[in-house]
């Protein structure tokens, strides 16, 4: 689905992605993990570029607006499907179908609130919500999710992630949860310092793998590594 060689990122001189090589296939179930800083979202926004005409992106900064209501921002998940006239008098008067579809997902959501309400009045899950609400509105078949559930309950984002995965054939994930990246993920990859640290397939990942990760300790371990082993 999506292989590169070598890539590097950089802000001015900044360097965010060192080098890194990756092949992601259609159906993969792809965590990535790693400390803040590591490249996680720089990675994200450019696999999104590359992506995006068959991906919907839960990214951190959110991009909801505060003064519409939670319909308008949920709808704004599906502006590309309709011509701009058709937009524009939802807007105004919304329309019974994409109403009653948004009504349904954000139910699913436990959004349980008039969807009138203003963006600025929701509380920060409430809002991660509405934005993972927007992501799945577009009905994509590969998910790309920047820790589209860090302000939720641990119970709750493990449904919601479950969620993820029904409606979703490809779904690529930072996420700061280890057991749900040990669970649900068939593929762990971890970044440190913009370079590819872990690359390891569901069975094969621990619990010691991530923490090493995270205390700076890991040996690099991608697939060329597991082979030789
Ligand atoms: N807009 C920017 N301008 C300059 N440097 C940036 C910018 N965005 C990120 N960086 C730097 O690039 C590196 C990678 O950042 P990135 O946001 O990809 O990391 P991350 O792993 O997603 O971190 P976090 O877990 O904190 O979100 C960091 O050193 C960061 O300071």
């Amino acid at each position: 689905m999506i292989t590169f060689e070598n890539l590097t990122l950089k802000y001015a001189d900044k360097l965010a992605i060192d080098s890194l090589s990756l092949t992601i296939e259609a159906g993969e179930k792809v965590a990535i993990i790693g400390t803040s800083g590591a490249g996680k979202s720089t990675l994200l926004a450019h696999l999104y570029l590359l992506l995006k005409d068959n991906a919907a992106y839960c990214s951190q900064k959110q991009g909801l607006v505060d003064g519409l209501s939670t319909y308008h921002n949920v709808y704004m998940g599906a502006l590309a499907k309709h011509h701009w006239v058709y937009n524009l008098a939802n807007l105004i008067t919304p329309f019974k179908k994409p109403l009653s579809e948004v009504n349904d997902l954000c139910r699913k959501l436990e959004l349980d609130f008039h969807l009138s309400k203003k963006l600025s009045t929701l509380s920060g899950g409430q809002r991660q919500r509405v934005a993972l609400a927007r992501a799945l509105y577009q009905e994509q078949s590969i998910f790309i999710g920047d820790e589209p559930f860090s302000a939720l309950d641990p119970i709750m984002a493990k449904r919601l992630l479950d969620l993820v995965f029904a409606r979703h054939e490809t779904v690529i994930m930072v996420l700061h949860d280890k057991s749900a990246a040990l669970t649900h993920f068939g593929r762990v990859i971890g970044l440190s310092q913009g370079q590819l640290k872990l690359d390891i397939p569901h069975g094969e990942i621990t619990s010691n793998h991530i923490d090493e990760l995270y205390s700076g300790s890991v040996a690099e371990i991608v697939p060329e590594t597991l082979n030789h082993a």
